[in-house]
Formats: C-alpha cells, sequence, structure tokens
C-alpha cells in the first residue's frame, strides 16, 4: 500500500528526450529491443519515455524487473489493449492480450488444469513423442535425398500439431507442409507487424489514417484466422462421438465454462480466442528458440559434438531419445538456458500496462503506463554476465551462473517473464525445446550447404525476434535405422 502511494514530488525515471507526436521513437530506430538497450546504457535501468504518445517504462535489470514483476506485479497485471488485442485475440477475450480480470483468471485456471499444467502435461507425452517422431522422420527422408531442411517451417508444422492434438484432437498440418509455411507466415506477419511497433497503438491519432496499412493488415490475418478457427472447431463438433470418455482440452474447456457462474460463462469467442492464443504463442517462440540453438550450434561444431556425445552416453544409437532421458543431460539443458539469454524469443517480453499512477524505485511512474521489460538486455547485460555476446553453454554448468533457472524467481534469465502474466506455456515451450532440439542433435550430424558462407545471424525485430534468414542444413542420419522405425 505504503509502495502504491505516489507523491507528485517524486521525480519521472531518467529517460531520453521525447519529440512532439512521436516521443523517444526517432532515437530507439527500428530495433525495439536493442535501440532501447542502447538508451538504457546511458540513462538506467528504470527509464521513462513516451512510445509515440504512450507513456512506457523500460526495466533492464534484474533488480528493476524485480520491483515491477514481484513487488508491484499485482499493480502491473493489465495489457494494454491495440490492434492485436482487437484482431488477434477477439477483443482481448484471449488470455495473452485480455485486461486482467474474471475472464483471464478463468482461463489461466482451466488450462492449468486441463492444458498446460504439469499434471496436464504428462498426461500428453504420447502426442509430443508421436509429432517428435514424425518430424525426425521427415528429416531423415529429406536427407536421403540429400535435400536441405528449412528448419522453422518443420519445426511450426510440429509444435502446431502437439498443440491442434491436445487442444483439440487434431492434426493441423500434414507432412506436406504447404498449409503449414503459409501458417507460419500468417503468425510471423501477425507478430512482427504488432508489439511496441505498430504506429496505431502509439499515436492513436493515426489510427484511422493507418499510414503502413497495418490496421488493414491485421484485419485481414483475423479474417484468415478466424476461417481456420471456424474450420477447425466445427471438424472438432462432428466427432464428438468419438472422444466419448477421452474428452480433450476443447472438451473440458466447453464443459467448465458452460458449468461456470453466470460471469464466468466461455462464449464461443473466448473459446476462439483462446485456441488462437495457444497457436500464436505457442508455435513460433518455441520453434524460434530452437532455430536459435540450431544455428549457435552449426557456427560451433565443437557444441554440437559435444551435446551429441552426452546424449549418445545415455540413449546409444538404437533407440530415439524420450522426455525421460532429459534430467540425464544437463549439458543439452544448458545449451537450452544458453540460447534462452541470448536469444529470447519475445525480447521485450509482451507490453504490462498499469492505469494508475504508482511509486517504484524512488521515481513516480505516471497512470496509463506501458511496461516494457527488457529481457533481451539483460541477457546481455556484461555487468552480470562474462562475454555476454559469446555463445557458451559451460556458464550454466559452474560457476555463479550454475544456479540460475528460467523459472521466474531468477530475474538474471527470465525468457517467460515472471509474476503473475508469466508465460502460461513455460513447462510446455521448454520440454519441447529440450525434447526437439535434443532429438534433432541425437538423431542427425548437421552441416551447412556447400558454398553457404556464414550463418546470417540477423534477427528479424518484432513482438518475437526470429532469425531473419531461415535456417537452412543439411541432416544425416547418424542411428541405427531401427530407431527411426520404431516410430
Ligand atoms: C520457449 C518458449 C516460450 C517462451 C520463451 C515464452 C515466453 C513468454 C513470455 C515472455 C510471455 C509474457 C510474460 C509476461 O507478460 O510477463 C508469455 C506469455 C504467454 N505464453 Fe509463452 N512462451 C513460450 C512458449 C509458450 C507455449 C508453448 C505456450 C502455450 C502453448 C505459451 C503460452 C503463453 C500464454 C497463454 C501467455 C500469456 C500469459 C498471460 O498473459 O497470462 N507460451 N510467454
Amino acid at each position: 500500500r505504503l509502495l502504491l502511494r505516489c507523491s507528485s514530488a517524486l521525480p519521472l525515471p531518467p529517460g531520453p528526450f521525447n519529440f512532439p507526436i512521436l516521443g523517444s521513437l526517432p532515437l530507439i530506430g527500428p530495433k525495439h529491443h536493442s535501440g532501447l538497450a542502447r538508451l538504457s546504457r546511458r540513462f538506467g535501468p528504470i527509464m521513462y519515455l513516451k512510445m509515440g504518445m504512450r507513456n512506457a517504462i523500460v526495466v533492464s535489470s534484474p533488480s528493476a524487473a524485480r520491483i515491477f514483476l514481484k513487488t508491484l506485479d499485482s499493480h502491473f497485471s493489465s495489457r494494454p489493449q491495440g490492434i492485436i488485442s482487437k484482431a488477434l485475440a477477439y477483443d482481448g477475450r484471449d488470455m495473452v492480450f485480455a485486461d486482467y480480470g474474471l475472464n483471464w483468471k478463468l482461463l489461466r485456471r482451466i488450462s492449468s488444469l486441463h492444458l498446460l499444467g504439469p499434471k496436464a502435461m504428462a498426461g500428453w507425452a504420447d502426442v509430443r513423442r508421436d509429432e517428435v517422431s514424425r518430424m525426425l522422420l521427415s528429416i531423415r527422408s529429406l536427407g536421403e535425398s540429400h535435400k536441405a531442411v528449412v528448419l522453422p517451417n518443420l519445426l511450426v508444422r510440429t509444435m502446431a500439431n502437439v498443440i491442434g492434438r491436445i487442444a483439440l484432437s487434431q492434426r493441423v498440418f500434414d507432412e506436406e507442409g504447404k498449409e503449414a509455411k503459409d501458417f507460419k507466415e500468417m503468425v510471423m506477419e501477425l507478430l512482427v507487424g504488432t508489439g511496441t511497433s505498430n504506429m496505431g497503438d502509439l499515436v492513436p491519432a493515426l489510427r484511422w489514417l493507418d499510414p503502413l496499412g497495418t490496421r488493414k493488415k491485421m484485419w485481414r490475418i483475423h479474417d484468415r484466422f478466424d476461417v481456420m478457427l471456424t474450420r477447425l472447431l466445427a471438424k472438432h463438433a462432428a466427432t464428438a462421438w468419438e472422444r466419448q470418455g477421452k474428452p480433450d482440452f476443447l472438451d473440458l474447456l466447453a464443459a467448465d465454462g458452460a458449468a461456470g457462474r453466470d460471469e464466468e460463462h466461455i462464449s464461443e469467442e473466448t473459446i476462439k480466442a483462446f485456441i488462437a492464443d495457444l497457436f500464436v504463442a505457442g508455435t513460433d517462440t518455441s520453434a524460434i528458440v530452437i532455430e536459435w540453438a540450431m544455428a549457435e550450434m552449426l557456427r560451433k561444431p565443437s557444441i554440437l559434438r559435444r551435446a551429441q556425445e552426452e546424449i549418445e552416453g545415455v540413449v546409444g544409437r538404437h533407440r530415439l531419445l524420450e522426455e525421460s532421458d532429459i534430467p540425464n543431460l544437463p549439458y543439452l539443458q544448458a545449451i537450452c538456458k544458453e540460447t534462452l539469454r541470448l536469444h529470447p524469443p519475445t525480447p521485450l517480453s509482451i507490453p504490462h500496462f498499469a492505469s494508475e499512477p504508482c511509486e517504484a524505485g524512488g521515481y513516480r511512474i505516471p497512470g496509463k503506463s506501458w511496461l516494457l521489460v527488457n529481457i533481451w538486455a539483460i541477457g546481455r547485460d556484461a555487468d552480470l554476465w562474462t562475454n555476454p555476446l559469446e555463445f557458451d553453454p559451460e556458464r550454466f554448468l559452474s560457476g555463479e551462473m550454475a544456479r540460475v533457472e528460467p523459472n521466474g524467481s531468477d530475474f538474471e534469465l527470465i525468457p517467460f517473464g515472471a509474476g503473475r502474466r508469466m508465460c502460461a506455456g513455460k513447462q510446455m515451450g521448454m520440454v519441447m525445446m529440450q525434447y526437439s532440439l535434443g532429438s534433432l542433435v541425437h538423431s542427425f550430424d548437421w552441416s551447412l550447404q556447400e558454398g553457404a558462407g556464414e550463418i546470417d545471424m540477423e534477427e528479424r525485430p518484432g513482438l518475437v525476434l526470429p532469425k531473419a534468414v531461415p535456417l537452412s542444413a543439411l541432416a544425416t542420419p547418424r542411428l541405427a535405422t531401427t530407431a527411426y522405425a520404431a516410430v
């Protein structure tokens, strides 16, 4: 209570010059995560600036992140409303972009119970095994015909099929992959054009003028998504009899919603919004981080070899990796943490919002402020990390940082955020990352195509941060043939 009392005598946090209308945007540049990291080195870990005409607090150190995501967590638990919550999330009826309130609490509770919590996750292990095995078979047949594997496309297909099967008992994409590629492009367009870069959200006067066509584009994507979701839901309803006695998540969500109190009623739009959330929040994030890990290892083959040796020591060459092997693979776990440190898929997290003013860290925080947590900057801070730009999994095996876990309590590494809005799919993201990456590394030798040159490590900025150039590589099977056939 004391903390929330806000004295107007307190100063605003330090920050750069704000131009009329555009605020600090011209100083930040097009890559918001790195532009803001540069400014915070000058102005400090709690920074105030205007993104367009919006108040923004940018947080760039573990102790500052702790203040906002732990001490003041309940105060900053909403989301700013903008085109993405309108177009994608059916006007904030989903979980990711919803204001903090009853609908959000209900979705969070039900999804933890039936879909994303540890017990629910254990129940879907066979689905993950089947989809990862199918991915490995696709890669093996590409390898046999000496064709390069475009990793992000395959990974997105795998993630989307896992989510499709556990949420609505449907494989969303077939092995041909054409639809998966279109879907990936749709999700990418959505995530790259939003976040902190949509001018209509930052400068309200531009919303109707829509100078970059973002608004129109978002609604076009909404329509395409809606067609896909309507088709999936219709098929789900038509096959209800097949699931008698073995309900999937959507059956349980509908049942819980129907049994809820009046104010907890789950509408069809909420269902669509939440299924869209799962596909958008759950497919690209996991795929991006695995692609970055593979890119880093292809640049440093000694790390790839050491990971292969570790897995081979536990699994051998006569069977595929299982999720249950992961606790015995500390080097693989360290590679995953190191990738999340250097390449967090959502570099500025997802913006939080506080409508009321408050006091934080000795500063006055104005009302209606966006909160941006620069996860990317914290992961690359030279005061925290030795040789921060070097990909070195070893740092998580011995030394001071070996204790750090990405679970929301060690603020040096918060790729999933922290506090009550922390990633609802953290466990699934972690498991899919460790299991898929471990399987790729164990099952194949990887090399670049002849004449490919250096791997381009450029980032493509947006709400998520994928590789600008999709990673394409040659895979040579390294396990006994029967291991793949045992799918
Ligand atoms: C490596 C993979 C992933 C990473 C790094 C990641 C990261 C994040 C981050 C940073 C947030 C925002 C936290 C905040 O606002 O403080 C978030 C939110 C969310 N994520 Fe993830 N995520 C991943 C995978 C997944 C998966 C697999 C799912 C589900 C299938 C998922 C579902 C969600 C949802 C529903 C939210 C919104 C939570 C809320 O607003 O209450 N994520 N994620």
